[in-house]
């Protein structure tokens, strides 16, 4: 199933440990680690193990596991994709939307872009929101210019580990929001384009909010591997979430997951929650649709905190920062196995003579 990579002072790997290691699953998803490893290589009591996805964190559980089961090895996690591109050296292109504004939308794009980088993937935010980019104050970079030192192409911006660029930083965010749609979408494309992105495992797009026309041609035109939903528990929410997830099915963009945002209260005092917006309400709208729940995060004051001080709280020791981490966690996993999937399923082009 995965190549035995042994290079000239690699050891040999014992069998035992072999098989447990074909056995041995991921924590939280229950996934068999054989179906995501690369290579192994045993080097001085040192377990190399190569992943062909960026989760970094498993390496604790994994090293906690092989001691419990009696082997005495230090282990290395490293990662190498085999993902092919979508765009340019862009791996997945994924779509963070919402059908309705202020459901917490590009607090989560932020908060899982570095979720993803903190895992080792090379990560990119393109914040899209024209009616709104607050990316740029969310990770500390608002004020910013963009650069384009050869005239033509623009650099992104970078911080705690993710490439940014934001329709905020070139236009007028009073000016963008009265663009007619043809209008907007013709920008945003040419945003993405027209940036020097580095080779990126993931590029998350912050959406505009809502189902209309500049957010239906974006996912026409743009390589997108997957849509994430975020929405609120409430009714007028879900009702807006529902159309968002209609409207990626009309276009056949896969639907990596759902996420509920605000799903709670969670006083920073007493620890106390309370369901402001109602119970579950996201869960059920995922279920009735088939769509995975990706995580459900608490309404905290640390949240927007965080975002305005330019700091993802995902960066903090907060509980909620592992909620961020377990959701980023299984949209890599959503992400590879729905990439396999398309890959097995495109049929196989033989050229002949004929
Ligand atoms: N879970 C949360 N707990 C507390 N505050 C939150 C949470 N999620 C988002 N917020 C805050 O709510 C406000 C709106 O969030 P955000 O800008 O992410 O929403 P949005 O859906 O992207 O909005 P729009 O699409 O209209 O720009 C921000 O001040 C943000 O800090």
């Amino acid at each position: 199933m995965f190549n035995w990579f042994k290079s000239s002072k690699s050891e040999p790997v014992p069998e035992a440990l072999l098989q447990w290691l074909q056995q041995w699953q991921l924590p939280e998803s229950g996934a068999p680690l054989a179906l995501i490893l690369q290579t192994v290589n045993l080097n001085k009591n040192v377990l190399q193990v190569q992943l062909k996805l960026p989760l970094l964190s498993v390496t604790a559980a994994l090293q906690q596991a092989l001691t419990d089961a009696g082997f005495a090895y230090s282990v290395q996690i490293g990662y190498q994709s085999d993902a092919n591109t979508v765009f340019k050296d862009i791996k997945h292109i994924v779509l963070v939307a919402s059908g309705k504004g202020g459901v917490g939308k590009s607090t989560t794009a932020v908060n899982i872009a570095t979720a993803l980088a903190l895992e080792g993937a090379k990560v990119g935010l393109l914040d899209a929101d024209i009616y709104g980019p607050s990316i740029p104050t969310m990770l500390g970079l608002s004020g910013e210019k963009i650069t384009s030192p050869d005239n033509k192409l623009m650099q992104p911006k970078f911080a705690h580990g993710v490439y940014l660029q934001s329709i905020g930083f070139l236009v007028d965010p009073l000016q963008a929001s009265v663009w007619r749609g043809p209008m907007a979408s013709q920008a945003l494309l040419q945003l993405l384009n027209e940036t020097t992105w580095p080779e990126l495992d993931y590029l998350i797009v912050d959406m505009p909010p809502g189902t209309g026309d500049i957010q239906l041609t974006m996912a026409q035109k743009l390589p997108v591997t997957a849509a994430v939903v975020v929405t609120t528990p409430q009714d007028v929410a879900l009702a807006d979430a529902q159309k968002a997830i209609s409207m990626f099915r009309q276009v056949n963009i896969p639907i990596a997951g759902l996420i509920e945002n605000m799903s709670f209260y969670l006083c920073g005092h007493c620890g106390a929650s309370d369901d402001i917006f109602g119970t579950e309400g996201g869960v059920l709208l995922a279920e009735r649709y088939q769509v995975p729940v990706l995580g459900q995060l608490p309404l905290q004051k640390q949240i927007r905190e965080q975002a305005d001080l330019g700091i993802p709280v995902v960066l903090k020791e907060q509980p909620v920062a592992q909620i961020y981490r377990t959701i980023s966690r299984q949209l890599i996993l959503a992400l590879h196995w729905q990439t396999s999937v398309q890959q097995a399923s495109q049929p196989e082009i033989i050229i002949t003579d004929d």
